[in-house]
């Protein structure tokens, strides 16, 4: 059972010199956890950092300038936004960046004017940090880079070729954001379930790259006995979590990992995700390298199919009426807190 986060030297788990422990161990944690921390993962230090230290100046903004980051469309994965709970109280900050800055941008990529249309509302770029966008840009591509790294250790501890993924040498769909945290302000409660930022789930990428920056370990990942286990934060390490599309295409072999975050700490707690994803066009279907003679039970989906509701069907869901409100009419949205 895997009861601790394996931390994987990514390059020499790829290299021919991995010992088997280490490929074994990334089996394993692959099939019962869903969640590894990797080093030596090609993203420099100095990309992490310079990326993290300039959201960070913008995310410490005041309130009020923070707010003209809001999407001015009202869309809930374009740009600042705060996430109240039921007592408008903060839970989380997040700053989210479509992979194309526009529609005319995605069609020039090579996306279709239907998929395009994904990007018909624009990423929202802070005026006071005009380098933002392409340091962003350049931290995103090297965590899709991780992603694919990942992907080739999977296949070779499953012992396939990373070809039978329809990944390889071809377009992706990405989703980006980064979350911030509020330290615990309210009195200590012993449960763990009573303070959590981020409820319990498991991502709908195939991967999705994380790095996390704070002073206590917030993330949980869930081992398959429903035991919560810390994913420490490690310098340098970043963190990946195996998302459904990954479980959908191994037939249930690889787990997609579980994770949640429990509130805490001194100062903010600060996240940053790439959800990686094939492109829009492939059909999500148990790989033939993993359905034996049983067949599967896993039935084929179209990602775009997945794909195109997500913004009604996460309002349906989650958005507070003023919220809906703003996103018929066109307009920002920026969530009342109790505290503000
Ligand atoms: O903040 C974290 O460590 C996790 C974030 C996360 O799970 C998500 O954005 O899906
Ligand atoms: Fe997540």
């Amino acid at each position: 059972m895997a009861d601790d986060i394996p931390l994987i030297d990514l390059e020499l788990a790829l290299s021919d010199d991995a010992p088997k422990s280490l490929l074994e161990s990334v089996r394993q944690t692959g099939e019962e956890l869903g969640i590894l921390q990797v080093v030596n993962h090609g993203v420099p230090d100095d990309l992490i950092d310079e990326f993290h230290d300039r959201i960070a100046r913008v995310l410490d903004l005041p309130r009020q300038e923070k707010a003209n980051l809001a999407s001015p469309t009202g869309h809930p994965y374009r740009g600042w936004r705060q996430w109240p709970d039921d007592f408008g109280r903060l839970e989380l900050e997040r700053f989210s960046i479509g992979q194309f800055d526009n529609a005319e941008d995605a069609k020039s990529a090579g996306l279709s004017e239907e998929y395009a249309q994904l990007y018909a509302h624009d990423n929202v770029w802070p005026s006071q940090d005009p380098g933002l966008a392409d340091v962003a840009r350049r931290y995103h591509d090297a965590s899709v880079g991780v992603a694919e790294k990942v992907l080739e250790l999977y296949a070779r501890v499953l012992g396939v070729s990373p070809a039978v993924f329809p990944t390889v040498g071809r377009p992706y769909h990405t989703t980006f954001v980064v979350n911030d945290y509020p330290t615990w302000i309210y009195p200590d409660v012993p449960e763990d379930e009573d303070k959590l930022l981020l409820l319990e789930h498991a991502d709908g990428s195939a991967l999705t790259v994380l790095h996390q920056r704070g002073d206590y370990d917030g993330l949980q990942g869930q081992a398959v006995t429903g035991e919560w286990i810390p994913v420490p934060i490690v310098p340098g390490a970043l963190q990946v979590f195996s998302g459904s599309l990954l479980t959908h295409w191994t037939n249930g072999l690889l787990r997609a990992g579980r994770h949640r975050v429990v509130a805490g700490g001194t100062v903010t707690r600060r996240s940053t995700a790439v959800f990686w994803h094939p492109s829009l066009d492939t059909v999500i279907e148990p790989l033939p390298a993993f359905v034996g003679p049983d067949g599967s039970d896993f039935e084929p989906v179209l990602l775009w199919d997945r794909t195109k509701g997500q913004v009604e069907e996460y309002l349906q869901v989650f958005g507070r009426p003023e919220q809906v409100a703003a996103w018929r009419e066109g307009r920002p949205y920026v969530a009342e807190l109790s505290e503000a």
